[in-house]
């Protein structure tokens, strides 16, 4: 079968921490650029999965650019557009006639973005659905939040003391999991209470709320309102392909966002492994052609770069799945009227 169209979806590389809890030995002004920003470690993944896109591509997406073959959209904050330049820089390094100025393997690819209070696709949680903030608040009355809460309690009391942090819960304790993990990864010493015992329970807990944020508690309905907007408007894409088109479309789409965003997309299908999508993790989503003009989809997720990325099923279909059985299988994951279905 031919490659005829594909989505890729990323989280950003390697940034400095988002803030510092209270007693963080470690400010804003430690950080090369602040808070929340690209580092050259995360510059590099995105160069190096850019690289692997290409040799994933080569023979089907031209070695050189062309602007009707791909389409780049990011969310709006630096890392996240710095990440898709840095992605392009990998994919598309001008060769011949490409090469606008000598000495520089690197030519302009445009990113699209909107405004953040304007981001309606790619920023997750989406907001403004107080049906989503009812299904939240139940969630932690479920079973399950109240047992890991129970279980924790201690933890999160050890942390908020020690943090300074007045309000500590398990969506807070994500935030302290972050700044000490990339204060860890550019090799600032940790205060003497945190211990990797300790980093693993933050870990756990972390990763908890990713999966409670998309699912644990009525999956399906949170994914109609949360990750499956972004898969209706996917599927979009890839059911326009069938309609033969005089103009050229693009044949890859580029998203470039957060790892809440590959959470909510690949929670929608229910292939979510729960835990936080690495830097630079990409969700591969692929269009064949088959020689009788059937389409079928492929998923891969790379969530480590130094193996290939694995293939991902849709519940309910075969590895490569016919287009239309995965139409089918996916609708109930999906709102059509997200607006009403937010209303309590
Ligand atoms: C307030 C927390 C917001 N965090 C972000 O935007 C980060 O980019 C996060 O989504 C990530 O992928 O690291």
């Amino acid at each position: 079968a031919l490659l005829s169209f594909y989505k890729l979806l990323f989280r950003h590389g390697d940034r400095s921490p988002i803030k510092a809890y209270p007693t963080d030995p470690y400010q804003e002004s430690d950080w090369p650029q602040g808070f929340g920003q690209l580092s050259q470690v995360g510059m590099r993944q995105h160069l190096e999965l850019g690289q692997f896109l290409r040799k994933r591509y080569n023979g089907f997406l031209n070695e050189s650019y062309d602007r009707h073959e791909i389409l780049v959209r990011s969310t709006d904050y630096d890392r996240t557009l710095m990440s898709a330049e840095a992605n392009l820089a990998g994919l598309y390094p001008p060769t011949g006639d490409q090469i606008f100025t000598p000495n520089i393997k690197w030519q302009p690819i445009p990113v699209h973005t909107v405004p953040q209070n304007e981001e309606d696709l790619l920023s997750f949680p989406l907001g403004e659905c107080p049906r989503y903030k009812q299904l939240m608040n139940e969630t932690e009355h479920s079973e399950e939040f109240l047992n890991i809460t129970a279980e924790y309690q201690d933890f999160i009391d050890m942390v908020r003391t020690k943090t300074g942090l007045n309000k500590t819960n398990v969506e807070s304790i994500w935030s302290v999991y972050d700044t000490l993990f990339c204060e860890s990864r550019h090799n600032k010493t940790p205060p003497h209470w945190v211990t990797p015992t300790i980093m693993e329970k933050l870990k756990v807990l972390k990763d908890f709320s990713f999966q409670i944020t998309f699912g644990v508690y009525k999956q399906l309905e949170k994914s109609r309102l949360q990750g499956g907007i972004l898969l209706g408007e996917i599927l979009k894409n890839l059911t326009k392909m069938e309609i033969p088109s005089p103009q050229k479309r693009p044949k890859l789409m580029m998203l470039s966002a957060h790892d809440t965003t590959v959470a909510a997309l690949q929670a929608s299908m229910n292939i979510f492994n729960g835990r936080q999508p690495p830097y630079a993790s990409c969700q591969i989503i692929e269009l064949y052609r088959d020689d009788k003009g059937t389409l079928s989809v492929s998923m891969f997720y790379r969530n480590d770069s130094s193996a290939e990325p694995y293939q991902q099923q849709l519940p309910g279909c075969a590895f490569d799945c016919p287009l239309e059985d995965f139409v089918k299988i996916t609708k109930p994951w999906i709102s059509d009227d997200r607006e009403k279905e937010c209303q309590l």
